[in-house]
């Protein structure tokens, strides 16, 4: 087991579910310790297709007497104030106290949904992230941003919160469907482009490798992202500056998101490409650049343009993006290799056009 650790995020790293009791103790300076003689009460939180997988196998693992589960259907749909109340409901009746905890299997809904509900019950209790999916292996279970949906409002409703740790059993990626693995790569392609432009060069050479799903080549990436996750997450946990870099992609991205009812990660890539389109556009990068980025999405599988929507559409979801202030989008955009820059005053004309560009005609 492999531990990530700064002043914000502990992350444990392995290959299967059996060191979670050692990172439990190691995280709260004891050594042997049941789960219950650390909390009286546990609560896991799950959706439906972690559940038919791997849920028994965390769960008896986990050698709890006091455990109650809470399973929500997967998908987006989830991440709502009804599904959020419910929850809240079920840890009264479950007797959850001050003293329990709350631990997420699953992916990025799972994990900010229980997050949230971390956050607020009882004024907050603690919980650990563990992230089932590649998405949530790199991104959405660390860094401690967790929160709900209001109707097309994404994210809107939430709290900086973090989990205790993050346990990463790598190996639950090895069953991942394709379509949900390429909606991790998403992310996964965004470090190299706003970070570390090297391992846009690691990911073009082992992209073999990667769609294999091939062990050391998983591991490599995951821990490559958490590791650069964590590090601007402790520079700037509350997203005052160096976090926004985080965005690229997403601003665009929540826009055909929302509105095309696709994958999260699939609208970050197709909200990468708009933001590569429009930094050529008003010439912060070159063709060459751009072409780069196109080759690693090929390789990849990654989708760069969206179906449906009008540009006009699209437009309007970004114009409620939670990071906008001042009536004006805040748009992260690529200005050389491995970083990127945030713009504000890009007229909506120019926006509207990169759009265009990007609907598959
Ligand atoms: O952790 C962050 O900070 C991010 O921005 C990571 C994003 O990849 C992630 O999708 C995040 O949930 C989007 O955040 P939001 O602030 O737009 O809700």
């Amino acid at each position: 087991m492999e531990k990530i650790e700064n002043n914000v995020c502990s992350i444990f790293i392995d290959e299967s579910y059996r060191n979670f009791t050692k990172a439990l103790n190691l995280i709260n300076n004891t050594t042997d310790k049941n789960i219950n003689e650390i909390y009286d009460r546990v609560l896991v939180i799950s959706d439906e297709n972690v559940y038919k997988t791997q849920l028994n196998k965390f769960i008896d693992l986990l050698n709890a007497k006091f455990v109650s589960e809470y399973i929500v259907p997967a998908g987006e749909e989830s991440k709502c104030i009804d599904t959020f109340e419910k929850i809240l409901e079920h840890g009264l009746k479950a007797g959850l106290t001050r003293k329990s905890l709350i631990i997420a299997v699953g992916g990025g809904v799972v994990g900010d949904l229980s997050g949230y509900v971390a956050a607020s019950y009882m004024r907050g209790i603690d919980f650990v992230q563990v992230p089932t999916t590649l998405l949530a292996q790199v991104d959405s279970s660390i860094g401690g941003k967790t929160g709900i949906n209001l109707g097309t409002y994404k994210n809107v409703v939430g709290a900086f919160y973090q989990p205790q740790f993050t346990f990463i059993n790598v190996s639950a990626l090895r069953t991942l469907p394709d379509s949900e693995f390429r909606n991790g790569m998403s992310e996964v392609v965004k470090y190299g482009f706003i970070y570390d432009y090297e391992f846009i060069n690691y990911l073009l050479e082992n992209s073999e490798d990667i769609l294999d799903k091939r062990d050391s080549a998983l591991r490599y990436i995951v821990k490559k992202c958490a590791e650069i996750k964590a590090h601007v997450v402790e520079v700037d946990e509350k997203e005052g500056g160096l976090r926004k870099i985080l965005n690229f992609g997403h601003t665009f991205g929540h826009g055909v998101e929302k509105l095309c009812h696709i994958p999260h990660g699939e609208a970050v890539s197709i909200g990468m490409n708009m933001a590569f389109k429009l930094s050529l556009k008003i010439n912060l990068i070159n063709q060459e650049y751009y072409d780069k980025f196109l080759q690693i999405c090929k390789k990849l599988n990654l989708p760069i343009e969206f179906e449906g929507p009008s540009e006009e559409e699209v437009l309007s979801i970004m114009k409620t993006d939670k990071k906008n202030s001042f009536s004006k989008i805040n748009m992260i955009l690529p200005t050389e290799h491995g970083k990127v820059g945030l713009f504000n005053d890009i007229d909506d004309e120019t926006i509207l056009e990169i759009i265009k560009e990007c609907k598959n005609a």
